[in-house]
C-alpha cells in the first residue's frame, strides 16, 4: 500500500521500466508505446483502500454514490459499461449525487471527485468544506422550477380560500354519516377570496420567482418583485408590467400574498430568518405568506405573533415546530420538487453534469468552483487538470513542473472562484512513451504548495486521481 510520500518514490524508482506490466502492491503500472487510448494506469487500487472497502470497487468504471430516491431516468444517463451507481454505500465513490440528504463530511470517501444535487438548494451540502477539499459541487438550475411555481400557485389558492379546512370537515361530516344533511350550511364557514385583482409579492426573482411571477400576472394579479441579484437571463423572461422596487419591506408592504423564493445562506450576511419581526411589521394585516424556498428564510415566532394577531396566513413547504397545528397555517411535507418531470428533469441534468466533469474535466452550473468550457481533447493528447488554492505563484510552479518532466502543454486554462482556482492543461503525448511520466508530473504537481489535487483523464474511467491531504501525497 502506498500511504506515504517515502513509499510512492520507491515506487516510482522501481517502475522505471518501459513497455511493460509492473506490480507494486496493488498498484498495477501498464505502460504501452502509442496511442495513448489504451494506456491503463490504475491509480488509485490498494491506496485508497486506506479509506475503505475495496471488495465493491470495480476496475475501470465510475463509481456513483447515490442519497436519496434519484430518478432511475437520470441515473441511466450513466452508461453501464463505464458506470456503477449505487446507493448508499461506494467506498471509493468518484461521484455523489443527492437530493435534500444532509451531507456530512463522514459521507464523502477521500475518493471523491464530484457532487451534485439534484435540485437547486445546496444548503444540505457542507459546500465551503468541500471548496477546501477541492471538491466542485453542482446543482440543477432551473431543472424542478416548473414544479415548484405551480405548488407556490396551489399555495396561493389554498390560502385564499379554506380548502384544506373544508376538505378535514368534509371527511368529519362523511365519518358521521352527515356530510349531504349539513354540507350546504356548514360551507358558509369555509368561504374566501380570489386571487385576479390581488397583489403578489415575490422575493426573489431566479428560476422559479421569474416563472411566477409570468403565471401570477396571467391570472390577473398584479406583481412587484424584489432581487438584487437579478440575471439578465431571469430579467428578460418577467412580464413586463412587473413592479421592481429595491428592498424586501417595499415589496412586502401592501401586498396580499408574498412569495419567498431565495436560497437559505447560514452565517453573517446569510438569508437565515430574513422574514423576522422587522419585514413581518409590514405585511398588510390579512397577508399570505408562501415559503417554499426554505423553513430556516422565517422566523417563526414573529410569524406566529403575525398569526395570532390578524388574519393573515402561512403556507409552507416545511417541517416548523412552532406552527405545525397553528389553525392559519398549512405545513406541507417539502412536495415542491416532488413530480416525476421535476426529478427526472433534475436527476438527468445532475448526471449530465456530473458526466462531464468526470470525462472531460469542464465545470457548468458549479456552486463553488468556476465555469469552465473546454474544447475537445483530441486522442492523443492527456488532459490533467489542477484544484488548488488561488494562491500567488501556484501557477508558475505547477507549468514549471511539466516544463521539468519535458512535456509540451498544448493548452491551457486558469480559472478561479473565491479561494479556489482549477487549472486545465493539455498535454502533447506524441513524444512520450510512457505513462509514468504522467505520474512523475502529477505527484511534483500534487505537492506543490497550495495545490489539493490533480486528475489525468486519458478517457479511462476513474483512473489518474491524486490528491494532496495533509501534505502526502496520494493516489
Ligand atoms: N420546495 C422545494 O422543493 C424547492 C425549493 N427550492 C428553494 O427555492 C430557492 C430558489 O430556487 P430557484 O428559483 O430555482 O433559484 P435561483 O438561483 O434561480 O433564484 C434565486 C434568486 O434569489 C435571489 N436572491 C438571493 N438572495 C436574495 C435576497 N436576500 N433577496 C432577494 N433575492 C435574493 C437571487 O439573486 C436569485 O435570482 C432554492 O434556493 C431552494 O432553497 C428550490 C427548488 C425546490
Ligand atoms: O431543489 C431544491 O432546492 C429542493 O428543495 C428540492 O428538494 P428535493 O429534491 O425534493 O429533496
Amino acid at each position: 500500500m502506498i500511504s506515504s510520500r517515502a513509499a510512492l518514490d520507491k515506487f516510482m524508482r522501481s517502475s522505471t521500466v518501459r513497455a511493460t506490466t509492473s506490480r507494486f502492491n496493488n498498484v498495477v503500472v501498464r505502460t504501452k508505446s502509442t496511442p495513448v487510448q489504451g494506456v491503463q494506469v490504475e491509480h488509485g487500487r490498494g491506496v485508497w483502500k486506506t479509506y475503505g472497502d475495496l471488495s465493491n470497487y470495480k476496475q475501470g468504471k465510475y463509481q456513483i454514490k447515490t442519497f436519496n430516491k434519484i430518478s432511475p431516468i437520470g441515473l441511466a444517463r450513466f452508461p453501464e459499461e463505464d458506470y456503477d451507481v449505487r446507493s448508499g454505500e461506494a467506498a471509493n465513490a468518484h461521484a455523489i449525487l443527492l437530493r435534500s440528504h444532509k451531507l456530512q463530511e463522514e459521507d464523502v470517501p477521500k475518493t471523491v471527485r464530484a457532487i451534485a444535487r439534484c435540485g437547486a438548494g445546496t444548503n444540505n451540502i457542507p459546500v465551503a468544506r468541500m471548496t477546501e477539499l477541492g471538491i466542485p459541487v453542482f446543482n440543477t438550475p432551473g431543472a424542478n422550477a416548473n414544479a415548484v411555481k405551480e405548488l407556490v400557485l396551489c399555495g396561493m389558492l389554498l390560502g385564499s380560500r379554506k380548502i384544506v379546512d373544508g376538505v378535514n370537515h368534509m371527511k368529519e361530516l362523511g365519518a358521521q354519516g352527515l356530510a349531504r344533511e349539513r354540507v350546504e350550511k356548514d360551507k358558509a364557514t369555509f368561504g374566501g377570496q380570489e386571487i385576479m385583482g390581488k397583489t403578489l409579492a415575490i422575493i426573489g426573482l431566479g428560476h422559479i420567482g421569474s416563472m411566477t411571477a409570468r403565471d401570477a400576472q396571467a391570472l390577473g394579479m398584479t406583481v412587484k418583485g424584489y432581487d438584487p441579484g437579478l440575471t439578465v437571463q431571469s430579467a428578460l423572461t418577467l412580464p413586463k408590467d412587473l413592479e421592481l422596487v429595491d428592498s424586501i419591506t417595499a415589496a412586502v408592504a401592501g401586498a396580499d400574498y408574498i412569495s419567498i423564493n431565495i436560497p437559505y445562506i447560514k452565517g453573517e450576511g446569510g438569508t437565515h430568518g430574513i422574514i423576522g419581526k422587522e419585514v413581518i411589521s409590514h405585511f398588510s394585516p390579512n397577508a399570505v405568506l408562501l415559503n417554499f424556498a426554505r423553513g430556516e428564510l422565517v422566523d417563526s415566532a414573529a410569524m406566529k405573533e403575525f398569526l395570532d394577531g390578524g388574519d393573515g396566513r402561512y403556507v409552507s413547504d416545511f417541517p416548523d415546530d412552532l406552527l405545525w397545528d397553528h389553525q392559519n397555517a398549512i405545513i406541507l411535507p417539502h412536495l415542491g420538487a416532488s413530480t416525476e418531470e421535476a426529478e427526472d428533469a433534475a436527476a438527468s441534468m445532475a448526471a449530465d453534469t456530473i458526466r462531464t466533469y468526470l470525462e472531460t474535466g469542464e465545470i457548468k452550473n458549479s456552486v463553488n468552483f468556476p465555469d469552465t468550457s473546454l474544447d475537445e481533447r483530441p486522442d492523443t493528447n492527456v488532459r490533467f487538470t489542477v484544484v488548488n488554492k488561488n494562491v500567488p505563484g501556484a501557477l508558475a510552479k505547477i507549468t514549471e513542473a511539466f516544463a521539468s518532466e519535458g512535456l509540451n502543454i498544448l493548452q491551457q486554462i486558469n480559472h478561479s472562484r473565491g479561494e479556489i482556482a482549477y487549472n486545465v492543461l493539455d498535454i502533447d503525448t506524441t513524444k512520450h512513451e510512457g505513462v509514468l511520466e504522467f505520474k512523475n508530473v502529477q505527484e511534483k504537481i500534487t505537492m506543490v504548495d497550495g495545490v489539493i489535487s490533480t486528475r489525468v483523464i486519458y478517457g479511462q474511467p476513474g483512473q489518474g486521481y491524486a490528491k494532496n491531504i495533509d501534505g502526502e501525497y496520494f493516489i
